[in-house]
């Protein structure tokens, strides 16, 4: 029989094909719906399938949507660790008024007043977690982490991010945060001299940012401070004129003389005075590498002053190198190469000091390495009438005294003795006077290079 239908249907077109299957599917059909609507468990089963798939589908697809809209309305800032954003942001945050923080870290910082004394200050910046503020009329949704895994090579402290979400519309709030930021980081260094030292290839701060050096307070002979200053204004002015000749912008300057003589302190006061910070580097360092050197000269933070401390520390060793054969840090040819390699658009105005201008190599006295040198000795009377006159103001009469009594010893000390001996006898001008023998004898330094 079977045999029999199989051969007709061969035979048959494909119209009554299609009637037979037709048939099939009905038969199909009709049973489903018979047990559908005389079994009730069945029912309920398929519908709940239909509802279960329904479900996923509306799941997936609110996923799909929410993932469009989050991609279209939100937008999000990633703030990293090593970026000098990242440590204002958290300092803004923590004196932001409305904020949601329940994660908090502590931030110890040391003040330093106009009087010199420190006190300490505890800041609560939010910790690792999620947090909410309110800036202006927008929520932000804030979130630092800090990875288990990644350090940072050059501190060993873990590498952290903040992340700040908001909503698309609002994300013009980013740039006006991160500017409200950065002026309250700049506000705790206004009036201040940052001083960096190097901390492996980078530049740290060193201590908190100091008072400026009052730059009246620095007492040198007749017009060397005037034309100094003079020279670095010019210098800061003429940017445009050294890009238009090609020229490397940047300007060195040497000062050399006796220990005390107040080299350092008329370089820090001339960076208070031209609101300028001081990177300074020791020569004389003995993990101070020539490479270290390079990078570092070419990576300063902005607005600073090199001050490379002591560089006949780099001939001297190259002597030592040749005559006792023991390992060297900085070379002359490597201090040599890092002064002329500075390759920054940048102004870049380097101070250099010496007790020691002989030990020099007439090299580093080419232009473009050292453009000004300045001899600064021991106090002159002029000097020495003016310290005595810083300490005692209205003492006028007794400067002169002072001053002659100087000559007349033929003493050559330094400004540094000067003032430890005003400094021993504090709010009395008589006995300074007194005691004037007290000051030593010091060596005199050849002032011609
Ligand atoms: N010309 C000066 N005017 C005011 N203070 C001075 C002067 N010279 C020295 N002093 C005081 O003496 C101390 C040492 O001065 P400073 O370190 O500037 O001397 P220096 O010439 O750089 O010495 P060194 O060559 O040993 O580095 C500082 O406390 C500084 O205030």
């Amino acid at each position: 029989m079977s045999d029999k239908n199989a051969v007709s249907t061969v035979e048959i077109p494909n119209t009554n094909l299609n009637v037979a299957d037709d048939t099939f599917k009905g038969k199909i059909k009709g049973i489903i719906n018979e047990a559908m609507s005389n079994n009730p468990y069945f029912a309920a089963g398929g519908g709940l399938m239909i509802l279960g798939t329904g479900l996923a589908v509306a799941r997936s697809g609110i996923v799909k949507l929410s993932r469009v809209l989050y991609r279209q309305m939100i937008v999000d800032l990633e703030i990293q660790s090593k970026d000098k954003a990242y440590s204002w942001f958290l300092t803004w945050m923590a004196k932001h008024p409305q904020r949601v923080s329940r994660h908090l870290s502590v931030r110890t910082s040391f003040i330093q007043h106009d009087n010199g004394s420190i006190s300490t200050r505890f800041n609560l910046v939010p910790g690792p977690g999620n947090h909410w503020i309110k800036y202006k009329g927008a929520y932000l949704h804030i979130k630092r982490e800090r990875s288990a895994k990644m350090i940072d090579l050059q501190n060993g402290s873990p590498y952290e991010t903040v992340t700040l979400t908001t909503l698309y519309r609002d994300r013009h709030l980013f740039h006006e945060m991160l500017d409200e930021a950065k002026e309250l980081a700049l506000k705790t260094t206004e009036g201040k001299t940052v001083i960096y030292t190097s901390f492996g290839p980078e530049w740290r701060k060193f201590g908190q940012p100091k008072a400026k050096r009052a730059y009246a307070s620095v007492i040198l002979d007749r017009g060397i401070k005037e034309n100094i200053l003079k020279d670095v204004q010019q210098f800061m002015q003429n940017g445009k004129w050294y890009s238009d000749r090609g020229i490397p912008y940047r300007r060195g300057y040497l000062l050399y003389g006796p220990p005390g003589s107040g080299k350092t302190s008329f370089i820090q006061a001339l960076a208070g005075e031209l609101d300028y910070n001081i990177c300074m580097l020791n020569l004389s360092e003995g993990n101070l590498t020539d490479d270290r050197l390079n990078h570092l000269m070419n990576n300063m933070p902005e607005r600073s002053i090199l001050l490379l401390e002591d560089i006949d520390a780099a001939f001297n060793q190259r002597a030592q190198t040749q005559d006792q054969g023991y390992h060297s840090s900085v070379t002359f040819s490597g201090l040599l190469n890092a002064l002329d390699g500075i390759t920054s658009s940048e102004e870049t105005i380097t101070f250099m000091t010496t007790n020691h201008p002989e030990r020099l190599d007439p090299a580093i006295m080419r232009p473009g390495r050292i453009d000004y040198k300045q001899f600064v000795g021991n106090a002159s009377l002029y000097q020495a009438q003016q310290m005595f006159l810083k300490f005692y103001p209205e003492k006028v009469e007794l400067a002169e005294l002072f001053v002659k009594e100087l000559a007349d010893l033929k003493l050559s000390v330094s400004t540094a003795q000067l003032q430890g001996l005003f400094v021993m006898n504090k709010d009395d001008a008589p006995a300074a006077l007194a005691n004037i023998g007290t000051l030593k004898l010091t060596n005199g330094i050849d002032s011609h290079i």
